[in-house]
């Protein structure tokens, strides 16, 4: 064999250069990157002839040089590039979207021609219902980065952003697909991402400021339903007097007594039952107090298909922080489900899950459920038990009082009255309620409230009393 046309290497590693050897990143890649030493494992031993071997010779030669260079590239990358990965279970990646999103209304607004800003044509449509309470619905659309790669520029800094989601698995109970973004950026800028971040949250944050939120059950977890509303002040839901104020009082204590809570051992929550006729504020009165509070609700349908006991008392123990659970009209809950079994549907809660879900495991979390009902006769005894249900009141139907009130609320600052006019008015609309009253009829606030939204004031009075119903006692 000649010398001069054959090499053989008897230790790879004595020869060429190891994957630490070739150290272009000057960090240790050796953990995850593809060694060199594999191309010549079990001491490969080549012997090049001239002609045919010279071939072989070139291509292997060219084979380490390929492998030489995807290493180094990689290696590069990975010194050069600083990457950021947020996975849709993160409360970020609703907040980096929404950003992403806001920055291209930023652009489109200020018709920025050589716009800095997302350099793509994918985009997702994310739609937002909003339910009202009437049955009716509204749906907002907001474009968002799309599955795929966009560009972006932040802080004079490029930024590839590539939005994944897994087509073949979802998140158990959700049934959403799993997602997640990629940042990547050059490493000098890695003080970027936490800028970022805390940009997208002030931003989430500042959507939600003096707004309050509601959720509902998605599976087995809380998401935000529609988009944050304004906060209705508390004084605008018109009770009996004290009333509002003993259920506020009741829960400012609660919530000032987490300690002696622990200190004895008690499960640290706290029920409500308001009860009471269709209209009369019960839930205006609890959206309000969140309100007036910084807490949210989470809105919780029972009767809702697909719940099972064991979500049922998921959901409830792990309901977002600082929010009360709201489930209305506590009796149809359980009433509706009868009769729905009969054409075929039944929904897996059980009235014994219920409870347990509401008793709940010891912990030292808090706990606010808020239920309401039209008919407390019809609530077994073991769910309004103390411990369930630990405070209780009747929000009824309009008193003299409170019609006087949220009469002068409608039409009080109205300019063509003067406010004697007002007040001789509302004392008409008192004594009609009290006549109606002792003669057993009723109206509710939410009758009274149409009524002043549709007429002015005289009308509003001359007609007030068709709205008075009989309540059977
Ligand atoms: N006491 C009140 N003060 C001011 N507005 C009220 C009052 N009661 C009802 N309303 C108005 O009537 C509408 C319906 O009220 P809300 O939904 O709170 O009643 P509810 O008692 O929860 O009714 P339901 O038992 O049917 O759920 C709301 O728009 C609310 O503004």
């Amino acid at each position: 064999m000649d010398p001069s046309t054959s090499t053989s290497f008897s230790s790879p590693t004595e020869q060429l250069p190891t994957t630490s050897g070739i150290n272009v990143t000057g960090i240790d890649t050796s953990a995850r990157l593809p060694s060199l030493e594999g191309l010549f494992k079990n001491n490969i031993v080549l012997t090049l002839r001239p002609g045919l071997d010279l071939w072989k010779g070139l291509g292997v030669g060219l084979t380490v040089l390929r492998q030489g260079i995807v290493l180094g590239t990689t290696a590069l990358r990975r010194r050069m590039l600083v990457t950021l990965e947020i996975n849709n279970k993160d409360r970020s990646y609703e907040w980096f979207l929404a950003w992403m999103a806001h920055q291209t209304n930023i652009v489109a607004k200020q018709k920025l021609r050589s716009a800095p800003w997302i350099r793509s044509h994918q985009l997702s449509v994310e739609t937002i219902l909003e339910q009202r309470k009437n049955g009716s619905s509204s749906a907002l659309f907001k474009l968002v980065a799309g599955p795929g790669t966009h560009w972006f520029r932040y802080r004079g800094a490029w930024m590839q952003v590539k939005r994944e989601r897994e087509t073949r698995s979802m998140q158990l109970m959700s049934g959403v697909p799993w997602e997640t973004v990629t940042l990547t950026t050059l490493s000098r800028d890695r003080t970027l991402f936490p800028q970022l971040l805390s940009e997208a949250r002030d931003l989430a944050m500042r959507g939600q400021e003096g707004k309050l939120v509601i959720h509902t059950a998605w599976g087995i977890e809380w998401k935000p339903f529609g988009l944050p509303r304004r906060k209705r002040p508390l004084q605008s839901v018109v009770l009996k007097p004290g009333v509002g104020e003993r259920i506020e009082q009741d829960i400012t204590s609660f919530l000032n007594r987490r300690q002696w809570y622990a200190d004895r051992g008690i499960p640290y929550r706290r029920g409500y039952l308001l009860h009471g006729p269709p209209g009369s504020g019960k839930t205006s009165f609890i959206q309000a107090l969140a309100g007036s509070l910084n807490y949210d609700i989470c809105l919780l349908n029972l009767s809702e298909r697909g719940l099972a006991d064991d979500k049922l008392n998921h959901l409830l123990s792990n309901a977002p922080e600082r929010s009360f659970v709201l489930i209305e009209d506590i009796d149809a809950a359980f009433n509706k489900r009868v009769q729905t079994s009969e054409d075929g549907y039944q929904s897996s809660v059980t009235f014994s899950g219920f409870l347990n879900a509401l008793d709940g495991v010891a912990s030292g979390e808090e706990r606010i459920v808020f239920m309401t009902t039209n008919h407390i006769e019809k609530l077994d005894p073991a769910l309004i038990r103390p411990g369930r249900v630990d405070m209780s009141e009747l929000i009824d139907d309009s008193s003299a009082n409170q019609a006087r009130v949220l009469f002068t609320r409608f039409y009080g600052d109205s300019e063509d009255m003067e406010e004697p006019e007002v007040e001789e008015l509302a004392n008409i609309l008192e004594t009609i309620v009290i006549e109606e009253t002792e003669s057993g009829r009723k109206v509710s606030m939410a009758a009274l409230q149409g009524l002043f939204i549709r007429s002015k004031a005289k009308d509003a009075i001359a007609r007030c009393r068709e709205l008075f119903v009989s309540r059977q006692p």
